[in-house]
């Protein structure tokens, strides 16, 4: 008998990712998926890329939940900062949604509202001294899929003193499936095909959770909608506040994590690339016409931006490897 785990939200998209990862997953038995609307319904009708699984969804309620060791939630915010409370202590959560990421009520307010639920132990790995807490906590708060790539991108240059934490540019595009499954209609096929678009301009409810994980100070974030499914690449540009090489001081910070990959000299961050990976791809220069740092980040937002992490956050806090039932490496194309 393995660990057994159980995936709340399991009808939407993150969701699906999650009961891909779990189900190929060497010390994991699925044991529940629950859903909302779609309880009641097979899992292999709503993800017929699950073809095999021979699973119904269940009632999202905290019954069914307590049965696991782990539990996933990956319902909307809000929705699991309320299943969470009646989790027992002893059942170990990995909330992908916001509810546990921030330290601020009053960050909570502006851009989520509603009641506050407190803070979880973040769960990004690749932070310093971030996979020691993890694998001390039974309650995890898993990264925004944009915070992710961009974590990743800014945080050494600032922890180094290479970047100025007081003036930060991001633009990043994301894939339609970071906006979830629900039918909205700015994301119809007609509206996203043959359109970039950018939406919550100076706005997105990622810049506290970037600038509390980094250590930015002044961070402004233009999110781009691009027409595709899977996957964010983010420009991350900074000040740099002393001469170093900003490749030298990310290949430093990566050089232990099996997911972070600094690319060789030349290579460019794409989508594409990262699509079905837990890796995170980057690459950094200096701008030579304004001096600013650029760092290219690209990552899968249902990998390492969402399921994927959560599964490296659950490994660490089972004391597996954290790699266990995770690929490095990518469907391209
Ligand atoms: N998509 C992404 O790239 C990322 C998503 N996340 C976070 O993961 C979580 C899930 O996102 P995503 O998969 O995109 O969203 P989806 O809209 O695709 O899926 C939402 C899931 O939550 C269920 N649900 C809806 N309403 C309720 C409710 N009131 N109570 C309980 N369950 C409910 C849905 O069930 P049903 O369909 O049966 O109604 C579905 O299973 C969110 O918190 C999101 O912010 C985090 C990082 C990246
Ligand atoms: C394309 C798109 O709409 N993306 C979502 C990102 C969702 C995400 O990362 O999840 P959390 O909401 O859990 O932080 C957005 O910008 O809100």
């Amino acid at each position: 008998m393995g660990i057994r785990v159980a995936v709340a939200g399991a009808s939407g998209y993150a969701g699906g990712e999650l009961l891909r990862l779990v189900a190929g997953h060497p010390e994991f038995d699925l044991v529940a998926a629950t859903a909302h609307r779609q309880a009641g319904h097979r899992v292999d009708v709503v993800h017929p890329q699950l073809t095999g699984l021979d699973l119904v969804f269940g009632e999202t309620d905290p019954t069914t939940l307590t049965d696991a060791d782990l539990v996933f939630l990956a319902v909307p915010h809000g929705e699991s900062a309320v299943l969470a409370a009646q989790i027992p202590p002893h059942v170990r959560i990995v909330d992908l949604g916001a509810d546990h990421r921030l330290a601020d009520p009053y960050h909570w307010a502006q851009y989520y509202g509603g009641p506050y639920a407190g803070q979880w132990t973040y769960g990004l790995p690749e932070l310093p001294g971030q996979r020691e807490l993890i694998a001390a906590s039974t309650r995890v708060a898993n990264t925004g899929c944009y915070a992710a790539a961009i974590i990743l991108a800014l945080a050494p240059l600032i922890a180094a003193g290479a970047a100025s934490p007081a003036d930060v540019v991001v633009v990043a595009a994301s894939g339609t499936s970071g906006a979830g499954r629900a039918a909205k209609p700015h994301l119809l096929a007609s509206e996203v095909m043959g359109d970039l678009s950018p939406y919550r301009v100076g706005t997105h409810q990622h810049v506290p959770e970037i600038k509390q994980a980094s250590g930015a100070t002044g961070l402004s974030l233009t999110p781009v909608l691009a027409p595709m499914p899977r996957g964010i690449l983010a420009t991350v540009t900074a000040v740099p506040t002393r001469g170093v090489d900003p490749q030298h001081v990310l290949a430093q910070a990566y050089a232990d994590a099996p997911f972070v990959h600094v690319l060789p000299e030349g290579r460019w961050p794409h989508t594409a690339a990262t699509l079905g990976s837990n890796s995170c791809h980057l690459q950094a220069t200096v701008d030579v016409d304004s001096g600013r740092l650029i760092v290219l980040s690209a990552l899968d937002n249902l990998g390492k931006g969402a399921a994927g992490q959560a599964v490296q956050n659950a490994n660490l806090m089972l004391g597996l490897p954290e790699t266990t039932g995770l690929s490095i490496w990518g469907v391209n194309p």
